[in-house]
């Protein structure tokens, strides 16, 4: 038998198999999350499964988010985040609060989540987990309810296809235009139920908050997962900003002789900031392509950029400047630790006299539910991970996808700006480091 990927490695010590991309297995999960939308329907589906002494099979591994519609926007919103109090209560689930944050970000900062485990979320972006070397993907809310019930779920074992990126990455070169330089090669089906693995020097020296940048995309080329290989980095990070103690594996990577579907190879010095234009992440381009494009609204979140340090990066390029008039700064910290680091440093209050509106902690309108839907040919340029028509409110808008740095540049100017025009000192620190240490 040949080697193996980290994905086979992983779907073979949750099912007890030795197992190949293409097996199929039924594999033991590590952690569950549901949130505020998904949620209500996967207690639905684990009541429909289960009979009258139900109980959850791992109380302490099942986590519910209210995140998308929260604060609730709506009675709709309300009575299911009711729902999903009352069945975290009754059945003894962990349950975040409105402005504890979006899932992802939740999982992770409250050290759920350590390398090698395997996750899955009623939610596409649970390939997140990928930026610790976990395995996580996104299941329907049937699937979540009965893996609420039992614990394990059956899975076939994805082939895997290698980005590697090699060298160094310029200045204003980010993890973010990496994976929509990525999305944009394959195609936006390119990677269709297969593992994206980063690997590579220019991967290796990412902070973690760049990593799970990297993680969190693959799904918008169609990945059943994306990893990481994970390190001491991880290790670190886990440890200051999870409180969480853990130890790596040495065989948790993946070996010499594993089989690859598909290696794609960077030249990091080649590697320029990327934008996506409307309407589909796979869109992406040099920014010189789009530089001078005038915008309405900037959107800086989301379960991919809304950390600290993505937030850091704009109050930082608008410290003792003014948003672009006519533009929109529109901020969402992915969680309440987020949105308190930012409180504490300095950075909320940079941004809010800047001109920027500072929101509570959760999704916003990233999926165009709320708090700074588009209207008809509003053009903004967001954060985010996706830019289908419609996606942040009006099927007439349109959203372009960057880097925080990007996203920094075009609210100064109003119009889409290469971030290399104004770089600062702590461009690089946001580069190089874990900041958003919340504990
Ligand atoms: C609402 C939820 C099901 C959805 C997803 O799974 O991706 C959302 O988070 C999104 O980003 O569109
Ligand atoms: S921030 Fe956006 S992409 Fe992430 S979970 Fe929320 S709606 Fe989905």
């Amino acid at each position: 038998m040949t080697g193996k990927t980290i994905t086979e490695k992983i779907l073979s010590d949750h099912s007890g198999e030795d197992v190949r991309a293409g097996d199929y297995v039924e594999a033991r999960v590590d952690e569950m999350i549901g949130h505020d939308v998904t949620g209500p329907l996967a207690i639905d589906a684990f009541e429909d499964v289960t009979g009258e002494d139900r109980e959850l099979a791992a109380p302490d591994s099942t986590v519910f988010t209210i995140d998308h519609h929260a604060p609730a926007d709506g009675v709709k919103a309300a009575n299911n985040h009711n729902i999903v109090r009352a069945f975290a209560e009754k059945y003894g689930a962990h349950q975040y609060e409105i402005n504890d944050g979006i899932c992802h970000q939740v999982m992770i900062e409250e050290g759920f989540v350590e390398p090698g485990d395997l996750v899955v979320g009623a939610d596409s972006h649970s390939t997140t987990y990928g930026g610790l070397g976990a395995f996580g993907t996104g299941v329907g809310s049937t699937d979540l309810g009965t893996t609420f019930a039992t614990g394990e779920l059956w899975f076939r074992v994805p082939e895997t296809i290698r980005f590697e990126v090699h060298g160094d990455l310029p200045k204003g070169v980010y993890a973010k235009d990496l994976i929509l330089k990525f999305i944009g090669d394959v195609g936006f089906d390119g990677a269709t139920y297969k593992t994206a693995e980063y690997a590579g020097s220019a991967i290796a020296d990412l902070p973690i908050h760049q990593r799970l940048v990297l993680a969190n995309m693959a799904i918008e080329m169609g990945g059943k997962a994306g990893i990481v290989e994970p390190d001491d980095r991880v290790v670190d990070y886990l440890e200051h900003q999870a409180d969480l103690e853990v130890s790596i594996d040495p065989d948790l990577a993946s070996d010499d002789d594993a089989t690859y579907e598909a290696v794609h190879s960077y030249e990091g010095a080649d590697l320029e900031p990327q934008v996506a234009k409307p309407s589909n992440p796979e869109n992406a381009v040099g920014v010189d392509d789009v530089v001078g494009i005038d915008v309405d609204q900037v959107f800086v979140g989301t379960c991919t950029n809304g950390r600290y340090e993505d937030i850091r990066v704009v109050a930082d390029a608008l410290e003792g400047e003014q948003v672009a008039p006519g533009t929109r700064l529109i901020v969402v910290p992915a969680s309440g630790a987020v949105y308190e680091k930012c409180l504490e440093t300095g950075v909320l209050e940079a941004l809010v006299a800047a001109g920027a509106t500072f929101q509570s902690a959760g999704c916003g309108p990233c999926a165009g539910y709320h708090q700074g839907v588009l209207g008809d040919d509003d053009v903004c340029l967001a954060t985010a991970n996706r830019n289908f028509p419609g996606r942040e409110g009006s099927m007439d808008s349109r959203v372009y996808l960057a880097s925080p740095a990007t996203a920094a540049a075009t609210a100064l100017y109003g119009e889409i700006t290469d971030p290399r025009e104004i770089e600062t000192e702590r461009y690089d620190d946001h580069a190089t480091a874990d900041l958003g240490v919340v504990r």
